[in-house]
Protein backbone atom coordinates (compact mmCIF):
# COMPACT_ATOMS: atom_id res chain seq x y z
CA UNK A 1 0.00 0.00 0.00
CA UNK A 2 0.85 3.48 -0.65
CA UNK A 3 2.47 4.96 2.22
CA UNK A 4 0.07 8.31 3.40
CA UNK A 5 2.15 11.72 1.85
CA UNK A 6 2.81 14.19 4.66
CA UNK A 7 1.01 17.49 4.92
CA UNK A 8 2.16 20.81 2.92
CA UNK A 9 2.28 23.65 5.57
CA UNK A 10 2.96 27.19 4.40
CA UNK A 11 3.35 30.17 6.23
CA UNK A 12 3.80 33.67 5.37
CA UNK A 13 3.12 36.61 5.90
CA UNK A 14 4.22 40.28 5.73
CA UNK A 15 8.34 41.05 6.46
CA UNK A 16 9.07 41.58 9.71
CA UNK A 17 5.84 39.99 11.51
CA UNK A 18 7.53 37.03 12.88
CA UNK A 19 7.80 34.32 10.84
CA UNK A 20 11.35 33.64 10.63
CA UNK A 21 11.40 33.47 14.46
CA UNK A 22 8.19 31.66 15.38
CA UNK A 23 9.33 28.99 12.62
CA UNK A 24 12.30 28.51 14.47
CA UNK A 25 10.68 28.24 17.85
CA UNK A 26 7.78 25.96 16.00
CA UNK A 27 10.33 23.20 14.83
CA UNK A 28 12.28 23.25 18.32
CA UNK A 29 9.22 22.25 19.61
CA UNK A 30 8.17 19.75 16.52
CA UNK A 31 11.45 18.73 15.92
CA UNK A 32 9.41 16.38 13.22
CA UNK A 33 8.52 19.28 10.82
CA UNK A 34 10.86 19.14 8.15
CA UNK A 35 12.05 22.51 6.73
CA UNK A 36 12.06 23.23 3.29
CA UNK A 37 15.36 25.80 2.77
CA UNK A 38 14.64 28.16 -0.23
CA UNK A 39 16.92 29.19 -2.90
CA UNK A 40 18.07 32.86 -2.90
CA UNK A 41 19.95 35.63 -5.04
CA UNK A 42 20.49 37.42 -2.06
CA UNK A 43 24.14 37.33 -0.59
CA UNK A 44 24.24 35.70 3.10
CA UNK A 45 24.62 37.53 6.23
CA UNK A 46 26.57 37.18 9.29
CA UNK A 47 25.70 33.66 10.92
CA UNK A 48 24.05 31.92 7.67
CA UNK A 49 24.76 29.04 6.21
CA UNK A 50 24.67 27.27 2.85
CA UNK A 51 22.28 24.80 2.74
CA UNK A 52 20.79 25.46 6.30
CA UNK A 53 19.13 28.95 5.77
CA UNK A 54 19.13 29.26 2.26
CA UNK A 55 21.32 27.93 -0.63
CA UNK A 56 22.54 31.05 -2.01
CA UNK A 57 22.72 31.73 -5.86
CA UNK A 58 23.74 33.35 -8.55
CA UNK A 59 21.18 34.94 -10.92
CA UNK A 60 21.52 33.16 -13.67
CA UNK A 61 21.86 29.70 -11.55
CA UNK A 62 18.70 31.15 -10.44
CA UNK A 63 17.33 31.68 -14.16
CA UNK A 64 18.48 28.03 -14.92
CA UNK A 65 16.42 26.61 -11.92
CA UNK A 66 13.48 28.70 -13.24
CA UNK A 67 13.81 27.46 -16.96
CA UNK A 68 13.93 23.65 -16.00
CA UNK A 69 11.49 23.40 -13.36
CA UNK A 70 13.14 23.05 -10.71
CA UNK A 71 11.14 25.55 -8.46
CA UNK A 72 7.63 24.81 -6.60
CA UNK A 73 7.15 28.99 -7.05
CA UNK A 74 9.49 31.62 -6.87
CA UNK A 75 9.48 35.57 -6.34
CA UNK A 76 11.19 38.18 -6.76
CA UNK A 77 11.21 40.66 -3.24
CA UNK A 78 12.65 43.86 -2.72
CA UNK A 79 15.12 43.47 -5.39
CA UNK A 80 15.81 39.56 -4.94
CA UNK A 81 14.64 36.17 -6.02
CA UNK A 82 13.29 33.63 -3.89
CA UNK A 83 12.45 30.03 -4.40
CA UNK A 84 11.06 26.71 -3.12
CA UNK A 85 13.45 23.58 -4.48
CA UNK A 86 10.34 21.29 -6.32
CA UNK A 87 12.13 17.95 -5.69
CA UNK A 88 12.77 18.19 -1.69
CA UNK A 89 9.81 18.80 -1.28
CA UNK A 90 8.11 15.91 -3.40
CA UNK A 91 10.51 13.67 -1.90
CA UNK A 92 10.00 14.78 1.91
CA UNK A 93 6.25 14.54 1.25
CA UNK A 94 6.27 11.29 -0.23
CA UNK A 95 7.82 9.45 2.44
CA UNK A 96 4.93 10.62 4.65
CA UNK A 97 6.44 13.45 6.79
CA UNK A 98 5.35 17.35 7.10
CA UNK A 99 7.25 20.38 5.33
CA UNK A 100 6.74 23.69 6.32
CA UNK A 101 7.72 26.77 3.67
CA UNK A 102 8.50 29.88 5.05
CA UNK A 103 7.91 32.20 2.05
CA UNK A 104 6.29 35.52 1.33
CA UNK A 105 2.83 36.24 -0.12
CA UNK A 106 3.33 36.06 -3.97
CA UNK A 107 5.00 32.67 -3.63
CA UNK A 108 2.38 31.09 -1.11
CA UNK A 109 -0.77 31.87 -4.05
CA UNK A 110 1.61 30.06 -6.30
CA UNK A 111 1.94 27.11 -4.20
CA UNK A 112 -2.05 27.43 -3.24
CA UNK A 113 -2.55 27.46 -7.00
CA UNK A 114 -0.79 24.35 -8.17
CA UNK A 115 -1.20 22.36 -4.67
CA UNK A 116 -4.40 23.35 -3.17
CA UNK A 117 -4.51 20.68 -0.80
CA UNK A 118 -1.61 22.66 1.46
CA UNK A 119 -2.24 24.55 4.68
CA UNK A 120 -1.95 28.21 3.82
CA UNK A 121 -1.33 29.79 6.75
CA UNK A 122 -1.11 33.57 7.67
CA UNK A 123 0.80 35.06 10.59
CA UNK A 124 -0.89 38.50 10.79
CA UNK A 125 0.72 41.34 13.41
CA UNK A 126 -1.76 42.39 16.40
CA UNK A 127 -1.42 45.68 14.20
CA UNK A 128 0.31 47.78 11.75
CA UNK A 129 2.21 49.97 14.64
CA UNK A 130 3.50 47.11 16.15
CA UNK A 131 4.62 45.62 12.77
CA UNK A 132 6.26 48.89 12.03
CA UNK A 133 7.74 48.65 15.66
CA UNK A 134 9.04 45.34 14.83
CA UNK A 135 10.71 45.88 11.15
CA UNK A 136 12.40 48.74 13.02
CA UNK A 137 13.26 46.74 16.28
CA UNK A 138 15.36 44.51 14.09
CA UNK A 139 17.38 47.04 12.81
CA UNK A 140 18.27 45.20 9.36
CA UNK A 141 16.54 48.02 7.07
CA UNK A 142 17.03 51.36 6.07
CA UNK A 143 14.30 54.37 6.64
CA UNK A 144 13.20 53.94 2.93
CA UNK A 145 12.89 50.21 3.14
CA UNK A 146 10.91 50.35 6.05
CA UNK A 147 7.91 52.32 4.17
CA UNK A 148 8.29 50.00 0.96
CA UNK A 149 7.67 46.79 3.48
CA UNK A 150 5.09 48.77 5.36
CA UNK A 151 3.49 49.34 1.87
CA UNK A 152 3.50 45.89 1.04
CA UNK A 153 2.34 45.01 4.24
CA UNK A 154 -0.79 46.70 2.85
CA UNK A 155 -1.17 45.13 0.21
CA UNK A 156 -0.13 41.68 1.51
CA UNK A 157 -2.95 41.94 4.33
CA UNK A 158 -5.66 42.55 1.72
CA UNK A 159 -4.93 38.88 0.30
CA UNK A 160 -5.20 37.62 4.29
CA UNK A 161 -8.72 35.81 3.26
CA UNK A 162 -6.56 33.54 0.47
CA UNK A 163 -5.68 31.58 3.29
CA UNK A 164 -7.31 28.67 5.80
CA UNK A 165 -6.01 30.08 8.98
CA UNK A 166 -5.01 33.47 10.67
CA UNK A 167 -2.88 33.40 13.47
CA UNK A 168 -2.02 36.68 14.93
CA UNK A 169 1.48 36.27 16.21
CA UNK A 170 1.19 38.17 19.74
CA UNK A 171 3.22 36.21 21.58
CA UNK A 172 5.56 33.81 20.07
CA UNK A 173 4.63 30.99 22.06
CA UNK A 174 0.73 30.97 21.89
CA UNK A 175 1.87 31.97 17.97
CA UNK A 176 3.34 28.37 17.94
CA UNK A 177 0.45 26.72 19.98
CA UNK A 178 -1.73 27.56 17.95
CA UNK A 179 -0.34 26.49 14.64
CA UNK A 180 0.38 23.28 16.80
CA UNK A 181 -3.21 23.31 17.03
CA UNK A 182 -3.96 23.63 13.25
CA UNK A 183 -1.17 20.48 12.09
CA UNK A 184 -2.56 18.16 14.86
CA UNK A 185 -6.51 19.11 13.55
CA UNK A 186 -5.52 19.07 10.06
CA UNK A 187 -3.53 15.51 10.77
CA UNK A 188 -6.80 14.28 12.23
CA UNK A 189 -8.98 15.32 9.15
CA UNK A 190 -6.24 14.06 7.02
CA UNK A 191 -5.90 10.52 8.44
CA UNK A 192 -9.97 10.71 9.20
CA UNK A 193 -7.99 9.43 12.29
CA UNK A 194 -12.23 10.37 13.92
CA UNK A 195 -13.08 6.99 12.85
CA UNK A 196 -10.61 5.25 14.40
CA UNK A 197 -10.95 7.01 17.64
CA UNK A 198 -14.96 6.16 17.56
CA UNK A 199 -13.99 2.59 16.87
CA UNK A 200 -11.30 2.68 19.81
CA UNK A 201 -13.74 4.06 22.23
CA UNK A 202 -16.65 1.38 21.64
CA UNK A 203 -13.83 -1.41 22.03
CA UNK A 204 -14.43 -2.40 18.32
CA UNK A 205 -10.49 -2.51 17.94
N1 LIG B 1 8.33 33.21 -2.39
C1 LIG B 1 9.30 32.89 -1.58
N2 LIG B 1 9.62 33.69 -0.55
C2 LIG B 1 10.62 33.31 0.27
C3 LIG B 1 11.34 32.11 0.08
N3 LIG B 1 12.27 32.02 1.05
C4 LIG B 1 12.14 33.10 1.82
N4 LIG B 1 11.15 33.89 1.36
C5 LIG B 1 10.65 35.16 1.91
O1 LIG B 1 11.42 36.23 1.39
C6 LIG B 1 11.34 37.33 2.30
C7 LIG B 1 12.73 37.92 2.53
O2 LIG B 1 13.53 36.96 3.22
P1 LIG B 1 14.92 37.38 3.86
O3 LIG B 1 15.75 38.10 2.85
O4 LIG B 1 15.51 36.16 4.48
O5 LIG B 1 14.54 38.49 4.94
P2 LIG B 1 13.68 38.42 6.30
O6 LIG B 1 12.93 37.12 6.36
O7 LIG B 1 12.76 39.61 6.16
O8 LIG B 1 14.70 38.54 7.39
C8 LIG B 1 10.70 36.78 3.57
O9 LIG B 1 9.34 37.20 3.59
C9 LIG B 1 10.81 35.28 3.41
O10 LIG B 1 9.75 34.59 4.08
C10 LIG B 1 10.96 31.28 -1.02
O11 LIG B 1 11.50 30.21 -1.28
N5 LIG B 1 9.96 31.72 -1.81
N1 LIG C 1 5.56 37.75 19.03
C1 LIG C 1 6.52 38.68 18.96
N2 LIG C 1 6.57 39.67 19.85
C2 LIG C 1 7.52 40.64 19.77
N3 LIG C 1 8.51 40.66 18.85
C3 LIG C 1 8.52 39.67 17.93
C4 LIG C 1 7.54 38.63 17.93
N4 LIG C 1 7.81 37.79 16.90
C5 LIG C 1 8.92 38.27 16.28
N5 LIG C 1 9.35 39.40 16.90
C6 LIG C 1 10.49 40.25 16.50
O1 LIG C 1 10.13 40.95 15.31
C7 LIG C 1 11.25 41.10 14.43
C8 LIG C 1 10.91 40.50 13.06
O2 LIG C 1 10.83 39.08 13.16
P1 LIG C 1 11.28 38.10 11.97
O3 LIG C 1 11.11 36.70 12.48
O4 LIG C 1 12.62 38.52 11.48
O5 LIG C 1 10.15 38.46 10.87
P2 LIG C 1 9.92 37.94 9.36
O6 LIG C 1 10.66 36.63 9.22
O7 LIG C 1 8.42 37.79 9.24
O8 LIG C 1 10.43 39.03 8.48
C9 LIG C 1 12.44 40.40 15.12
O9 LIG C 1 13.24 41.38 15.75
C10 LIG C 1 11.76 39.48 16.14
O10 LIG C 1 12.59 39.27 17.27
Amino acid sequence: MEKDKGLLLVLSGPSGVGKGTVCKALREKMPELIYSVSATTRSARVGEEEGVNYFFKGRDEFQRMIEQDELLEWAEYVGNYYGTPRRFVADTLASGKDVILEIEVQGALQVKEKFPEGVFLFLAPPDLSELESRIVGRGSESEETIKSRMEMARTEIELMDKYDYVVVNDYIDTACDKIKAIIAAEHLKKDRQIHKYRKWILKEV
